[in-house]
This record gives C-alpha cells, sequence and structure tokens, in this order.
C-alpha cells in the first residue's frame, strides 16, 4: 500500500492536540549584497540564483536608469520614471530609496514581500545608501560586502562590461572610491568578501549563506516527508517558519544516521555499520563522495552522495537539496534567539532507520546538556480508503530545541530495535535542535554535513469503523505490528528520558539508554 492513493481517495481531517511553543519566532532573514559597482554582486547573484533556484529570491527594485542590453523590466529592474518613483516613494511604498551616479533605486516594500510571499529567502541588491537605510529598518537581513581586489581592477571590470558612458563610469568610480572606505566601518557588515577569483568568492558567498552561524536561528520545519498536507497545517501554525513547505517531498537531505562529522583520517576504513561509539563515530561517506573530498565547509557534494551514497545500505545518504536549504536557512537574527530545527526523513530512509541500522552517536554528549522539550504536535490523519476501512494514521512531531549545546553538539536518536518496521511511509520527524547562536550554527553544519539529528517513526491504526483498532506496520503483509502504540510510547520515553536531569545523569554514567530504540555508545 503506498500513501498517495490514501491521500487521493479520502478525506483527511487533522486535528493538532497539542502544540506547546516556547520559542520566539521570527520570518526568514533576508540578504543584502552591496559593494562597490563593477564589484561583481550580480554575477555572484546570479550563480546561487542558478544553484539555488527555489530558495532565494531577488528583490526587484525600481530604478529610473534605462535598461542596458539584455536587461528585463520586472526582472531585473521596474524601470520607471522619476516622477512614478517619487510619487510611490512619497506614497510610503518603498522600504528605502537612494540617488545613485545620477539615477534613482529603490526597493519597494512588495518587492521584499513578492519575496517572502514564496519562501524564498529575499536578497537585495543594494547601495551603501540603501545598506544605512534599511538597518534603519526592522529587516534585520545579513549584511555581505562585496569588493573587487582593488581600484584598478574595479575600473577594468566596469570599463570592460561596456555598459557605462564614461561621465557615469567615473560617477561610479568616485561612489566606489566613498563606499570602500565606509565598508570598512565596523559593525556595518557581517561580512566582507574580496571578489578575486569568482569561483572562490562564490564558494565564501555560499558558506556565508549556508552555514554561517549567522544565518538560522528561530524554528524551522524543513519537511515532514511524503505528507504535504500536514506540512500545510504546521504551515499554518507558522508559516513564516515553513520556508521549505513547498519541496518537502522532493529530497530531504540528510545523510549519517551516525557518526562523526568529521572527515575520517585517511587509512581509517569508516565506522561499522550499527557499531556507533567514539570509534565506530566515523563518518560513513559515500566512496565516491569521498574520493572527491570534501567541500570547503566540510560536506560533500550531492551529487555524489546522491549517486553513491545510498548503495552503501546505509540509511540517509541522501542529497541535501535546495527547497530544503530554504528550510534551514530561515530564521531568527543572531542574539540568543531560541528555536528549533524539525527535520523529516523521507520514507526509505525511515524505513531503514526504523530496521535499526543506526544508533545513537553522541546522545550521552548531548544528554549531558540542557536539553528542553519545546513542542509536541500530535497529528490524527483519519480517512476512508477504497475497502472501506476507517484508517487512522498519527503523526507525532516532537520539536526539541535543545539549549546550552555546544558547538556541534548534536542529539542523535536511533529509532528502533532491529527488526521494527516503519510507518506507512510517510517519512518520519527528526528530533532537534538548539536556539543560540552557535548552537544552530552548529546544528545547521551538521545537517549540511550529513548529521542527523533523530527520528521519529509513523504509526498507524487499522480497523473497521466499530471494530477494534489495531496498529499496524503497513508495510507488513502480515500487518500485526503494533507500531502505534510502541511510537507513542517511544516518544514518552524519550521526552521524559531527555527532561529528566536524573536520567541524563544515569545515561550519561551508564553510558546507555533505556529506551529500546534509542542507545548510547
Ligand atoms: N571575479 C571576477 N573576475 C573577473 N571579472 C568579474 C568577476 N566578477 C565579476 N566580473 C565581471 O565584472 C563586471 C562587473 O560585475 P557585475 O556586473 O556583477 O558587478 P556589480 O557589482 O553587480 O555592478 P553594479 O553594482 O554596477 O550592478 C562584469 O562584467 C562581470 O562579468
Ligand atoms: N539603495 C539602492 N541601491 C540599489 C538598488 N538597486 C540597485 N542598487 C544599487 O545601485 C547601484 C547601481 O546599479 P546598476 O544596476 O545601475 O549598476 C548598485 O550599487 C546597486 O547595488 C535599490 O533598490 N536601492
Amino acid at each position: 500500500m503506498t500513501s498517495s492513493p490514501f491521500i487521493t481517495t479520502t478525506t483527511i481531517i487533522i486535528i493538532t492536540t497539542t502544540i506547546i511553543m516556547c520559542c520566539s519566532m521570527a520570518g526568514p532573514r533576508p540578504v543584502v549584497l552591496s559593494g562597490p559597482s563593477g564589484a561583481g554582486k550580480s554575477t555572484l547573484l546570479k550563480k546561487l540564483m542558478e544553484e539555488y533556484n527555489g530558495v532565494f529570491g531577488f528583490s526587484v527594485s525600481h530604478t529610473t536608469r534605462q535598461p542596458r542590453p539584455g536587461e528585463e523590466n520586472g526582472k531585473d529592474y521596474h524601470y520607471v520614471t522619476r516622477e512614478a518613483m517619487q510619487t510611490a516613494i512619497d506614497n510610503g511604498e518603498f522600504i528605502e530609496s537612494a540617488v545613485f551616479s545620477g539615477n534613482m533605486y529603490g526597493t519597494s516594500k512588495a518587492a521584499v514581500q513578492d519575496v517572502q510571499a514564496k519562501n524564498l529567502i529575499c536578497i537585495l541588491d543594494i547601495d551603501m545608501q540603501g545598506v544605512r537605510n534599511i538597518k534603519a529598518t526592522d529587516l534585520n537581513p545579513i549584511y555581505v560586502s562585496i569588493q573587487a581586489p582593488s581600484m584598478e581592477i574595479l575600473e577594468k571590470r566596469l570599463r570592460d562590461r561596456k555598459t557605462e558612458s564614461e561621465e557615469s563610469l567615473q560617477k561610479r568610480l568616485h561612489a566606489a572610491y566613498v563606499d570602500i572606505g565606509i565598508s570598512k566601518e565596523e559593525g556595518l557588515f557581517d561580512v566582507v568578501i574580496v571578489n578575486d577569483s569568482l569561483e572562490v568568492a562564490y564558494e565564501k558567498l555560499k558558506v556565508v549563506l549556508l552555514e554561517s552561524d549567522r544565518v538560522a536561528h528561530g524554528r524551522v520545519a524543513v519537511g515532514l516527508g511524503d505528507h504535504p498536507g500536514l506540512v500545510a497545517l504546521l504551515a499554518a501554525f507558522h508559516p513564516l517558519h515553513l520556508g521549505a513547505v513547498g519541496r518537502l517531498d522532493l529530497q530531504l537531505g540528510v545523510a549519517h544516521l551516525d557518526g562523526d562529522v568529521s572527515p575520517r583520517p585517511a587509512g581509517d576504513s569508516g565506522g561499522g555499520g550499527g557499531g556507533g561509539g567514539e570509534e565506530a563515530a566515523g563518518q560513513v561517506v559515500p566512496k565516491a563522495a569521498e574520493e572527491a573530498g570534501p567541500l570547503p565547509g566540510g560536506g560533500y557534494r550531492t551529487a555524489d552522495v546522491e549517486e553513491h551514497g545510498l548503495a552503501h545500505g546505509r540509511a540517509a545518504d541522501l542529497p541535501l537539496e535546495h527547497g530544503d536549504l530554504a528550510g534551514l536557512l530561515r530564521g531568527e537574527a543572531e542574539g540568543g534567539a531560541r528555536g528549533a530545527v524539525a527535520l523529516s526523513l523521507p520514507r526509505d530512509v525511515v524505513l531503514q532507520v526504523l530496521q535499526g541500522e543506526h544508533r545513537v552517536a553522541a546522545l550521552r554528549q548531548d544528554l549531558g546538556l540542557s536539553v528542553w522539550l519545546a513542542a509536541i504536535a500530535v497529528f490524527v490523519v483519519v480517512g476512508f480508503e477504497d475497502d472501506g476501512f476507517l484508517v487512522i494514521r498519527l503523526l507525532v512531531v516532537v520539536v526539541l530545541p535543545v539549549g546550552g549545546v555546544g558547538d556541534g553538539g548534536h542529539l542523535v536518536g536511533r529509532a528502533r530495535d532491529p527488526g521494527r518496521r516503519g510507518g506507512p511511509g510517510e517519512g518520519g520527524v527528526l528530533l532537534g535542535v538548539p536556539g543560540e547562536r552557535r548552537v544552530t550554527g552548529g546544528v545547521l553544519r551538521q545537517l549540511l554535513h550529513q548529521r542527523v539529528v533523530g527520528v521519529v517513526g509513523v504509526g498507524v491504526l487499522r480497523g473497521g469503523a466499530s471494530g477494534p483498532r489495531e496498529a499496524v506496520d503497513r508495510s507488513d503483509p502480515a500487518g500485526e505490528t503494533p507500531l502505534l502504540r510502541e511510537s507513542l510510547g517511544d516518544l514518552l520515553t524519550l521526552y521524559s528520558m531527555i527532561s529528566s536531569t536524573s536520567t541524563q545523569r544515569g545515561l550519561r554514567s551508564a553510558g546507555r539508554a533505556a529506551a529500546p530504540w534509542c542507545s548510547v555508545t
């Protein structure tokens, strides 16, 4: 039984029974790119948009300058007259505006809202006046300065671009001269990237946007497996935080349910499957990916993992893709905001996890720290199948902001003992994650570098409308595995485990967890 007939032929009633949210929330954090004309902002942005289509969205500014060959109205800019622009500014339609090189430029509120409405991370390409103006708003972006290696190179690039008259070029160079000085002002930019080699600069930009401690704070729900309905429901609660909703069931990007994130030392044959423990905690890197070597941030290329990961027979060597990153990148400003990341895994992964090949690799370490439960959401999905059976599905989402876990700390859950089976394939739900700045950065790194935080299964209740309901594993033809009750039990066990300091102490000293599906090595 696949999940799609169920979805298409049943009425779905979703009841959220409990949601306890105790973290501050915030929407996706936009990104401001600024820097002298000719430094390479548009070039970098173009690459970013191509690679992360569906993650970032460009805030289309208004300008009074003439379009350049190849530029499109509504895509590169909204080209308007001075009068129209001034009227719109006077009407309060702009977040900021500036005069640059004799032309008016401005970011309209609608431009930013359009991007955010699509759940994309909004990128603004604005000049230094715009940066100053944005600082006075509550947009709270990440400020990235793009600089050319030198004024000479900047001038050459601008000339070679052949877009400016001599007069315009001189104005831009003058503005650049001023900007370069201002951009050194402490605290104005979060990051300064010198665009010498385009490739190097682009990799740096990606690191900043994808892995920076500054990027993701606040609660992020990346996905709930193959069940968009549930995700939509969650989105209804916190729409700003569910940026990846549209992409949930495409590719969820998580690998390695156990093991350490750091690349294995040469000669190490790798962590044993299911071995767990510090000795066995080496990262399980797909061979081809390993040969290709880690990316600058330490992760591995999606394509390598995608192509070779699953062939290893290890759960969760799956690609981390654009849509998922959108969720990971959303969040609140730096500065101690708390939040959590809930990430679900696709069916195959869940099944493998539930079949028990994986272990808790670092629970001991994390349980010793301040871990607390922030949210439990229980979704009951009721429907009728073609054969008239009433089917009730229960999906339990646990979001666990983990306070105080050190940079790189993590909570890894092994879902079940060997032999257990997964639910009907809606996907599991990942537990996790911290809120403090350094912690969130650490968690992001874990996710991006293929650490996983934990998995909870999905159970199904099946029975006639008036008959006894029985929890069954729908992937089990015998249909006898009482999954549902145990899933709930496991969750409760998990909750009590992590919320009890004595349990934490006990676990630490015993080095083992009491829950059958959760072992500490
Ligand atoms: N790393 C690089 N090496 C060489 N040339 C580059 C590099 N980056 C960008 N360029 C080239 O420099 C020129 C200016 O780049 P680009 O138009 O992206 O700058 P910009 O910062 O967006 O400028 P503006 O603010 O005027 O829009 C382009 O012709 C681009 O192809
Ligand atoms: N303050 C703002 N500056 C903007 C905006 N859109 C673009 N810009 C900046 O203008 C210059 C020139 O751009 P060009 O396309 O004519 O080369 C460049 O530095 C841009 O960053 C805006 O909405 N507000």
